[in-house]
């Protein structure tokens, strides 16, 4: 297994593959589970070679406690990916190899996507992961690059980035990996106590049961109902939910035919914030 600090490595390692080889990428923030493995087999099964990049990227954090929090896993993260495979290349670069001293956010327009959701309630955030993924698609030109469904708005965002900025490469979505209680894996679990692990699975419940729920009801009336299901629990705080088409995932008024649906949820447990989504039709 390669493993490379800097972007000057990184390239020289790749200056000799030929044009018929294929380059996939998995950006990754670290501290690895199942849900990112699952990319990282997908591109092997589709790439001649793979890079995993690890960075945990200061400029997408709207929370300083957040950042400063967030589990750090290096050497447990590169044991992970020997085990799926030694082909593996780990592009671990330090902040000032990404941003010299200049730790700060180009300023994009998405086109409304990054102002719902996540974006109003991370004030930047999207500016952060639209910096660092052109940065990191700019330095490995993979030919594919995977991105999760659990962050289906971010996965959005990223398809309209390389779209804007014109940046040659596939961008391929990839599903939610759960627990066997539905809780969606996510770096940040790692951080729940027992008893506020056991309670997540609550999120995922709760989707599946407003999926249900809008079969025969407006989009108002589930979301009201989910609202309450919140209020009547102890350890968890609502922090939205939302139906949005599945296109622009601008929230909905009304239902029509013929038209994709998803939900959105975000939710603290304590100070860690959890997110999740699901298709409802
Ligand atoms: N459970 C999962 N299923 C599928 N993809 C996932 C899952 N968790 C993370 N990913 C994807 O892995 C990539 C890297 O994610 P990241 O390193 O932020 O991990 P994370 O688990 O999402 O962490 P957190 O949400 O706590 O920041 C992203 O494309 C993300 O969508
Ligand atoms: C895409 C990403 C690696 C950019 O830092 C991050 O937002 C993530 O892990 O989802
Ligand atoms: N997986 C999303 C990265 C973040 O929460 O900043």
């Amino acid at each position: 297994m390669h493993i490379f600090h800097k972007i000057e490595e990184l390239k020289n390692h790749f200056s000799t593959v030929s044009k018929e080889e294929t380059v996939g990428m998995v950006p990754t923030m670290g501290a690895l589970h199942s849900g990112h493995i699952s990319l990282v087999k997908k591109a092997l099964n589709e790439n001649n070679y793979v890079i995993v990049s690890i960075f945990v990227n200061p400029t997408q954090f709207n929370n300083a406690e957040d950042l400063e929090k967030y589990p750090q896993t290096l050497q447990e993260d590169i044991t992970l990916l020997k085990e799926a495979s030694d082909k593996i290349i780990v592009f671990a670069p330090s902040a000032s190899e990404i941003y010299n001293s200049n730790i700060k956010s180009d300023s994009y327009n998405f086109g409304g996507l990054e102002k719902v959701m996540e974006g109003e309630f991370r004030d930047g955030h999207f500016d952060g992961v639209g910096t660092i993924v052109e940065k990191l698609l700019n330095i490995g030109k993979p030919d594919n690059a995977y991105f999760g469904e659990k962050d289906y708005q971010q996965l959005q965002i990223i398809k309209k980035l390389v779209d804007i900025k014109k940046i040659p490469v596939n961008i391929i979505g990839c599903p939610i990996v759960r627990e066997e209680s539905g809780l969606a894996m996510s770096s940040r679990n790692a951080r729940l106590s027992a008893e506020l692990r056991n309670e997540a699975a609550f999120i995922y419940k709760t989707l599946k049961e407003a999926k249900i729920k809008f079969g025969t009801k407006s989009a108002l009336e589930v979301s009201k109902w989910v609202t309450a299901q919140f209020d009547k629990n102890k350890l968890l705080d609502l922090e939205y939910f939302t139906i949005t088409n599945a296109d622009n995932l601008q929230t909905i008024k009304r239902k029509s035919k013929n038209k994709k649906y998803r939900a959105f949820i975000a939710v603290y447990a304590n100070d860690i914030r959890l997110i999740d989504n699901i298709a409802l039709n």
